[in-house]
């Protein structure tokens, strides 16, 4: 890890002390060391510049350690201070570390060298911190939801609005949509569009953990809550403090953990299992699920006044098959990166294939395509992928996937959309290549059987 560079500020009244503090400091050229004589002199200079860490004498002229280092700490959150003082006091000392002090010294001959050593340990905790910064940074670049999200056709062009205005506000974001369809990169898009993007975003799948565990997961537990908690443990809510939350498949949380989650939203407070002390957090919720939330509600699976609470921004995400031709673009960059990250030379799709790929009903959506791509990539023998490769569930297309109680008419309403959203709406193309009548799509369109969108 690189050296920090670090800016220490000494509040100290006694000259000649300064003087001793600032030359054992100096004799690091990365640290660059300011002196103030008193606490108003060192604000005053705030206004220019601000320091990484600060070194304060508990006895200063315009004010007690106890009233600076209150001062300072407001100007200066997250600044490590360190206090010097005259008198060896345990009760000063302790009450100073209990207000937020870093550390405490009493004014010796060993006090330049215990400053050496905390300089160094708080050199270390910047340089972690700045390259967490950075890692962050870099996340956040590579979220821009124009590049993390392929896709040229009309719904996701009205998914990129609702993304920005999404991350304009702390408001509740509901996603919906089908399994595979991409809800969890549209709740990272909008974290990392948001100004939380600098703090975590923190994914928790409501069905991958067991039901008894989920309350301790959310919400943490203190030690000894249960058989096994034998530390305690901050939940998902709490880590994801100044952050966002994304619970993914919402409608599966069971209705005590719901009366619970109302609870919390409502009060902006948890209470860790086992625990009795309130804890408030301040983390952004996104909520997703495959269901029909409204359904779940009706059918008595969902608490009504928990729905109203979590449906906030509703984004609705369509299936694939309602993308047109966004398929191919999804596959080109899917095998694109797929032949990168493998060394393996571009590969690049044929009409056929295209075709395939185009009228496939894609039940588990974009995550099946980028599997079915990615499988193709190895399996074809050269650089032109064929239909052979693409092993596509419900054989080659076309079809995909009919529910069994679906009416003759559904089914052709169904192949007709399938066929409009991939040809852009283009009435008379799809009626050539179904070999009907374009008034029969015009009368289907009348009848609000399917739609040119
Ligand atoms: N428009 C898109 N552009 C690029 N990649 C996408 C897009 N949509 C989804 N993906 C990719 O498809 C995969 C599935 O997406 P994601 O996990 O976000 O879906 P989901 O709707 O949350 O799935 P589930 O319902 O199973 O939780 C991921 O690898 C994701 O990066």
């Amino acid at each position: 890890m690189p050296h920090a560079p670090v800016t220490i500020f000494i509040i100290e009244d006694n000259a000649l002390y300064s003087e001793l503090l600032a030359y054992k400091l100096t004799q690091n050229p990365d640290y660059t060391v300011r002196q103030f004589s008193s606490a108003q002199a060192c604000f005053q200079h705030l206004a220019t510049e601000k320091p990484d860490m600060v070194t304060l004498d508990y006895s200063l002229p315009d004010g007690t350690g106890e009233q600076v280092l209150r001062q300072l700490q407001e100007r200066l959150p997250n600044v490590p201070i360190i206090v010097i003082s005259a008198q060896e006091d345990v009760n000063t000392a302790v009450g100073l570390l209990k207000q937020g002090a870093y550390d405490y010294f009493a004014k010796d001959a060993e006090t330049p060298d215990r400053l050496w050593h905390s300089v160094l340990k708080v050199r270390e905790q910047l340089a972690l911190r700045r390259e967490n910064q950075r890692l962050r940074e870099q996340v956040g670049q590579k979220f821009d939801p124009k590049q993390a999200i392929i896709g040229n056709s009309q719904p996701i062009k009205e998914l990129f609005t609702l993304i920005e205005k999404a991350a304009r506000t702390g408001i509740t974001v509901s996603v919906s949509g089908e399994t595979g369809t991409g809800k969890e990169l549209v709740a990272k898009a909008i974290h990392y569009r948001s100004v939380r993007q600098q703090q975590p975003f923190v994914a928790v799948n409501v069905t991958a953990i067991p039901r008894e565990l989920l309350e301790s997961e959310l919400f943490g537990h203190e030690k000894g809550a249960f058989t096994g908690a034998v530390n305690r443990r901050i939940g998902r809510f709490e880590q994801a403090h100044g952050g966002t939350l994304f619970l993914d498949e919402i409608a599966d949380l069971d209705l005590n953990l719901q009366a619970k989650l109302l609870r919390v939203l409502q009060e902006r407070e948890l209470t860790r299992v086992g625990g009795s002390k309130t804890i408030s957090f301040d983390a952004r919720l996104i909520v997703a699920t495959h269901r029909n939330l409204e359904q779940e509600v009706k059918e008595g699976r969902f608490r009504q006044d928990l729905y109203y609470r979590l449906l906030g921004l509703p984004i609705v995400l369509p299936p694939l098959r309602e993308r047109g031709t966004d398929v191919l673009l999804l596959a080109d960059a899917f095998l694109r990166a797929f032949c990168a990250q493998n060394h393996l030379p571009p590969r690049q799709l044929s009409e056929a294939a295209k075709q395939q790929l185009l009228h496939h009903s894609f039940p588990g959506n974009v995550r099946e395509l980028k599997a079915v791509v990615e499988l193709a990539a190895v399996l074809a023998e050269d650089e032109l992928i064929g239909p052979a490769d693409l092993s596509l569930r419900n054989g080659s297309g076309g079809n995909g996937e009919i529910p069994a109680d679906e009416s003759l008419r559904q089914q052709i309403a169904r192949i007709v959309q399938r066929y409009l959203d991939v040809h852009n709406g283009n009435i008379l193309h799809v009626a050539q290549l179904l070999k009907i009548g374009k008034s029969t799509i015009y009368r289907m369109i009348q009848n609000n059987e399917v739609s040119v969108r």
